[in-house]
């Protein structure tokens, strides 16, 4: 049975969901790094928010780690390439808490268009100070939306119902998008220059941190009103400090610091500065989607292999994943056969699939390929790492999908690119379920691709399967199933033999001496 920590604070019906499903479970929060280091080799899943962090050091005593699921939106307390690298695969909820996030930005512009806060504090404190407090409307007023995903466009709904204009600053919105959510698209300067409130809803990027610098808050407009409840790090603290202090920033409402927790900032204290700590997400509504959604996809991915929401993997539904199992077996063992006998100087290599195959989702039998052939060079590749490693060694990856009818009911075909040109196997599924080979490099030739194997290639002439059997009969070598195939009669001919015993590197060149051997190689599957 998988099992799962989940190591935040995270709503009860994570762990009533991961129960439900078949997966163990254990809740325990707060441990420093030191302490989870300790226990988290016992887990294949970790489920977590945002106080876990999930870093290399982690991962390296994450021993049977499998998934990483983050009941939220933002990874950046997860270290994806660590991950990535190890073979787990990360997952986030990118809508549960979307909606609550917006409202948090919209009560906190309010709060700052009226000074809610110090109003509250000073009528509390029996001051009553009617004349102090000169609130300004958010009505007829430019919104400046940096960052138009998820929570920027809900904003920007919200703020189009409060009768605002909205400029929207985003290098990835298109003109039809922004005409679809009726805001404005703007560069970042005009945003700068034109909005009465600013609000920010970008990942924390190399190219969005600081975003709002000295030099950018300068550009403000004099009086703006800035609302961040995306990241800390997209805003320099010490320019805001500058900006409330010297008036031209007419207040500032964080809920997200560069150092979280924030229990000590310069910020703290001053006039026209609201904040709180981190509570973007914290509603009842969204807690619940994100633990339910979490558990959901880490469970469907422990238990049935589907893939929801990965950052570093593609996505396979649940119902998808009980088709596609057998389709990727088959291809991890086309991938490794093709490894094993052709992987000098691969510089590239094609999947095709056709007939049943081609209307599948062909990413993981992608997938699946590139993790046997990756196999060769390290035994702990799997799907999520594969692509990656494919990459680093400069293998050009092409999917192609044939709408043909073949001599099978479904193929996959996989042909890598060798410095002595293209070498092809192909395998199909028998009765939908068991993976077979049915060509190598040309030959057809039907073969399970199971357990310790020889591949041999000779010249197809009489008595030499006899001499064959007697050399591995003497070495005490017993072949369960045998498999032959030959190019013309009298020309090249492949044997695939499985054997029950993996045969030595001895008994190898004693068979590579018989007559009319051209190749031999030990396989394993
Ligand atoms: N305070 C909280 O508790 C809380 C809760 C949820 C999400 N968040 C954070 O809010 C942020 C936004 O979440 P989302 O779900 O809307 O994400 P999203 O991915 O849907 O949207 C992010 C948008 O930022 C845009 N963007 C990327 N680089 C940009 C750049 N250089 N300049 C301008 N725009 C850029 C993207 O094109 C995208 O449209 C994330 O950082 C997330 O972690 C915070
Ligand atoms: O990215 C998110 O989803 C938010 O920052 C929420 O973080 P939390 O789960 O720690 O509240």
């Amino acid at each position: 049975m998988p099992k799962v920590l989940i190591s935040d604070k995270m709503d009860p019906q994570a762990a009533k969901i991961f129960r439900e499903r078949g997966v163990e479970v254990d809740e325990i929060t707060g441990k420093t790094p030191d302490e989870l280091k300790a226990i988290i080799g016992q887990y294949d899943g970790l489920a977590i928010r945002s106080s876990t962090k999930v870093t290399k050091d982690i991962l390296e005593h994450a021993t049977n780690l499998k998934v990483v699921g983050r009941a939220g939106i933002g990874v950046d307390n997860v270290d994806i390439p660590a991950s990535s690298a190890k073979g787990v695969v990360v997952m986030n909820t990118p809508f549960g808490n979307s909606i609550t996030t917006a409202e948090h930005a919209i009560a906190l512009m309010f709060a700052l268009a009226r000074d809610l806060p110090e109003a509250d504090k000073s009528t509390q404190a029996g001051k009553w100070e009617k004349n102090r407090f000169m609130g300004v409307e958010v009505t007829g007023k430019t919104l400046g939306l940096i960052g138009a995903g998820n929570i920027g466009s809900i904003v920007a709904d919200r703020a189009l119902g409060l009768r605002m204009k909205v400029v929207a600053y985003d290098p990835f919105l298109t003109d039809e998008r922004a005409i679809e959510l009726g805001v404005t698209k703007a560069t970042l300067d005009e945003l700068l220059a034109r909005a009465d409130f600013i609000t920010l809803h970008t990942p924390l990027t190399e190219q969005t941190r600081n975003i709002l610098s000295a030099e950018n808050l300068a550009k403000t407009k004099k009086g703006v009103r800035i609302v961040n409840c995306a990241r800390g790090g997209l805003i320099d603290e010490a320019a805001l400090k500058e900006g409330l202090d010297s008036g031209h920033i007419a207040g500032a409402a964080l809920d997200v610091f560069v150092t979280e927790p924030a229990k000590e900032s310069p910020l703290f204290g001053t006039p026209n500065f609201i904040s709180t700590p981190h509570l973007g997400a914290s509603t009842t509504e969204a807690q619940v989607n994100v633990a339910i959604q979490v558990a959901e996809q880490m469970a469907d991915f422990l238990v049935s292999g589907g893939v929801t929401n990965a950052l570093n993997m593609p996505s396979l539904s649940a119902e998808e994943a009980p088709k596609l199992k057998p389709y990727m077996a088959l291809a991890e063992k086309l991938g490794s056969l093709v490894g094993q006998l052709a992987h000098d100087a691969l510089t590239g290599l094609a999947i095709e699939v056709e007939g049943a195959a081609a209307e599948l989702n062909q990413k993981p039998i992608t997938g699946a390929v590139l993790a046997g052939l990756m196999r060769v060079y390290s035994d702990t590749v799997n799907m999520v790492n594969a692509p990656g490693l494919a990459k680093e060694r400069g293998l050009d990856v092409r999917e192609v999908r044939h709408d043909r009818e073949g001599d099978y009911h479904t193929l996959v075909r996989v042909t890598v690119d060798t410095k002595a040109g293209p070498k092809s196997v192909a395998g199909t599924l028998f009765g939908n379920a068991s993976p077979r080979l049915t060509e190598i490099f040309g030959i057809k030739v039907e073969a399970d691709l199971d357990g310790a194997m020889l591949y041999i290639v000779n010249e197809d002439a009489p008595g030499f399967i006899g001499r064959l059997g007697t050399t591995l009969g003497e070495a005490g070598v017993n072949i369960g199933t045998f498999h032959l195939g030959r190019r013309t009669a009298g020309g090249e001919a492949v044997l695939l033999l499985s054997v029950d015993t993996r045969v030595d590197e001895a008994l190898l060149a004693k068979v590579q001496g018989l007559p009319g051997v051209k190749q031999v190689k030990a396989l394993g599957f």
